[in-house]
């Protein structure tokens, strides 16, 4: 449904974006992740056709959206990062007012107007001035405001940003809930909301795609991947483990536990376990590491300009 091909964008002298491809299909939850300044912002906006690329295409539903933003953008919901709202116009009022942009009027469009306050939950400040709304419900108002003409693509521009813990769960929960029959290409800092909510994520630094997976997948590149936290009791434990082929690196921690970390990420368990048989060692409260994704996350984009970089022109 959306296909990007070799983006680039240029501020000036500044290269935002520096050749990013993607193709989303239906029923994914793209997580777009990135430092600050790494081109996510500047990415959806040209996905969304609200910002032309300085060079490559993006497609949405086979339509070139540079060319033909009009006809893209009927298929497109953006909710960006800050969504102007006519602080005046009361939540109904808004929803009405962007659904006749969108060219509703009549019974479509309360039609319209009710299901999209119904699905974002809405009703209590339906008719409540923009003004005098929390955080979380101009956030979600935002979010109706996106979804008026049931797009099949949603780009969202950190969407949970700056909500409550209760409120973030809420919008999770609506994203996941209208994922199945769309592509939801959404924007973060926050890594707990990727595994919560994404199948699929990228992670851009300085202008560049440098890793394009599901989060598991991603997990499996942490240092911690495969790590096993142990308490053991015997004789040379640590020397005779560091002579195992498959172990990289042990650790002592503060309570005495035993860390030890694969090689190149493989599994070391069974290892663990067959030398402590056969050293006679008492092993308990054994405990293998997932990985973390928020360790990827700064191995890959933890270098100086990660976010920031200029070109000669
Ligand atoms: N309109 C603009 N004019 C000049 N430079 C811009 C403009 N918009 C973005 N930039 C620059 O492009 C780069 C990428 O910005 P962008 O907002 O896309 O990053 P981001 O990954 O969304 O960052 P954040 O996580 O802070 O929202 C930054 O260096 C930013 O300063």
């Amino acid at each position: 449904m959306i296909k990007a091909q070799g983006l680039v964008r240029d501020f000036g002298r500044r290269r935002a974006v520096d050749g990013v491809s993607f193709e989303v299909d239906k029923g994914t939850v793209l997580g777009f992740l990135g430092p600050n300044g790494a081109g996510k912002t500047t990415t959806i906006r040209m996905v969304a056709g609200f910002l032309p690329p300085t060079s490559g295409i993006v497609e949405v539903k086979g339509i070139n959206v540079a060319s033909d933003p009009v006809r893209a953008q009927k298929n497109i919901g953006y909710m960006p990062e800050t969504t102007p709202l006519y602080e005046d116009m009361t939540v109904s009022g808004f929803l009405r007012f962007i659904a006749e942009v969108r060219g509703f009027s009549g019974s479509e469009r309360e039609r319209r107007v009710d299901r999209a306050v119904e699905r974002c939950f809405l009703q209590p400040v339906a008719g409540q001035t923009i003004d005098t709304l929390s955080k979380g419900y101009r956030q979600r108002t935002c979010l109706a405001q996106a979804l008026l003409h049931d797009p099949d693509i949603l780009l969202l521009d950190e969407p949970t940003e700056g909500l409550d813990p209760n409120q973030k769960q809420v919008v999770r929960d609506m994203i996941r809930e209208m994922a199945s029959e769309r592509v939801i290409m959404l924007s973060t800092h926050v890594l707990e909301e990727v595994e919560a909510i994404c199948t699929r994520a990228i992670i851009i630094s300085a202008g560049k795609v440098v890793a394009d997976d599901t989060p598991a997948a991603l997990k499996t590149r942490s240092n911690q991947y495969n790590a096993v936290t142990f308490s053991a009791e015997g004789e040379g434990i640590v020397p005779a483990l560091e002579q195992l082929p498959n172990i990289g690196k042990i650790e002592t921690i503060d309570d005495g536990k035993i860390v030890a970390f694969p090689k190149s990420g493989e599994s070391i368990a069974a290892d663990i376990l067959a030398a402590a048989q056969q050293n006679h060692w008492t092993v308990s409260d054994i405990k293998v590491d997932e990985g973390r994704l928020d360790d990827v996350f700064r191995q890959i984009t933890t270098t100086e300009d990660a976010g920031e970089k200029e070109v000669a022109v």
